[in-house]
């Protein structure tokens, strides 16, 4: 079986799915990065995927992902025990109620401040101004000071953030620039982590120890051996907190395309009664793509119904094809928020964000966030008045990640 890692990188979000198509039903068997392959999909799928007898994740990320995506050491490339008691920081920090409210607020006081700016601007870039505000907010919230810094240098910080999501899964230019950006910001944030810790000491600092701010909370974290992280690893989970947020600007730029294919919502989601906005949201997470698929690695030679998985192959979870499988979702390629209205999704239907629970497994500890930050901006947007000029509004799947090339453009913004 040829290795299909080149036809990934040419044909992105279709990939996965193409190859479903073409195989027999049941899990879809391929090779990639040098190992065999096993796709699977479906609620029973996600169960089994997050079971770490089935899977685990160590050396399943490879190297140009990590370096640009997540960084060396990340929780994502934990198991067993030390990704538990990692995860439990991240779950505390983020899964907490008032905290994600609190976020939430500072979003939309960043978004009510940049519509000023907007109203008196021809255009605006909607993808690059959403990215901007939400650095700003996360930032401020995750207590990582930006209040002293010049605004170039804001800028500069929003700009690394979405390079570094924008290089992961592209060998070319776009991927150096990951690097670059991630290099720069690890290397500002470890030297805030141990200027933190060297306040700490000399203060006796009580806040480094015990805080609900993102960055000190890090800075002051134990690992399972009981020993701190150190200051690089700091600096990578904590950018594994303001990076994501920032990243919620794919999802804005998503909800202004969706709004302007179907112009019939955006009465509804302007009005936001008995959760609209959030079920916009959800619609916007299912239908438009982001993760294509999560990985791991079969530890032992295991089952899936009755199908061998070998040692070491790895096992992907497609994320992308199962928010559009059609045994799951009725007319899965139309646009239709009213599929989340009145309820929540089942834990392991949905899945942009991973599946299974955040605490125990690695499903996203962000996802409350996004769906909160997503239900307060779009319901604004549509309240808002604007043109859209021409651009180019294509979503090419081959691009990963991939977005409305034109970044989406509004202009007369009032
Ligand atoms: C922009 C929208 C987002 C998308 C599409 C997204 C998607 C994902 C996906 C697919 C995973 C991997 C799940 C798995 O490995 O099984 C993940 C993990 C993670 N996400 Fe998100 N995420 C988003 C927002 C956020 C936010 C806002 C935060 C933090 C504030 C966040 C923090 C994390 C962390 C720390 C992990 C690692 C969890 C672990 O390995 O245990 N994400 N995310």
């Amino acid at each position: 079986m040829f290795d299909e890692s080149p036809a990934l990188l040419r044909h992105g979000y279709a990939w996965l799915p193409d190859l479903t198509r073409r195989q027999a039903p049941g899990p879809v068997r391929t090779r990639l990065l040098g190992r065999p392959a096993v796709a699977l999909r479906g609620p029973e799928a996600v169960r089994f995927f997050y079971d770490e007898d089935h899977v685990r994740r160590r050396t399943a990320l490879p190297e140009p992902v990590l370096s640009t995506l997540f960084g060396k050491g990340a929780v994502h490339t934990l198991d067993g025990p030390e990704h538990r008691t990692r995860k439990e920081l991240f779950v505390g920090l983020l899964k907490d109620r008032a905290a994600v409210k609190d976020l939430t607020e500072h979003v939309t006081v960043e978004w009510e401040r940049a519509l000023g700016e907007w109203r008196a601007r021809f255009r605006v870039n909607l993808f690059d101004e959403a990215g901007l505000l939400l650095t700003r907010a996360v930032c401020t919230w995750a207590g990582a000071p930006l209040a002293d810094q010049p605004e170039r240098d804001v800028r500069e910080l929003a700009r690394d953030l979405a390079a570094m999501v924008d290089g992961f899964a592209t060998p070319g230019l776009r991927h150096w620039r990951a690097r670059r950006a991630r290099g720069r910001q690890e290397e500002r944030l470890a030297t805030l982590v141990d200027e933190l810790r060297r306040r700490a000491l000399a203060e006796q600092d009580p806040a480094v120890t015990s805080s609900h701010e993102v960055v000190r909370a890090v800075a002051a974290h134990r690992d399972a051996d009981g020993a701190p992280l150190d200051a690089r690893t700091a600096a990578v989970e904590i950018l594994n907190v303001i990076r994501p947020t920032a990243a919620i600007a794919w999802y804005t730029a998503f909800g202004a395309h969706a709004l302007h294919r179907h112009p019939e919502l955006r009465e509804p989601l302007a009005r936001d009664r008995d959760g609209y906005g959030r079920a916009f949201a959800h619609e916007v997470r299912r239908f438009y793509p982001f993760a294509p698929f999560v990985a791991g690695v079969a530890p032992s030679r295991v089952e899936w119904h009755g199908e061998p998985v070998p040692e070491g192959a790895l096992v992907l979870l497609d994320l992308y094809g199962q928010n559009h499988d059609p045994q799951l979702w009725e007319s899965p390629y139309t646009f239709d928020p009213e599929r989340f209205t009145g309820r929540e999704p089942a834990r392991d239907e949905l899945v942009p964000q991973g599946g299974g629970e955040a605490a125990t497994g690695h499903r996203c500890p962000g996802e409350d966030i996004t769906v909160a930050v997503l239900a307060a901006l779009l319901p604004r947007l549509a309240r808002l008045d604007y043109d859209v000029p021409a651009q180019d509004l294509r979503i090419p799947l081959r691009r990963m990640p991939t977005r409305p090339r034109s970044g989406f453009v509004m202009a007369h913004v009032r």
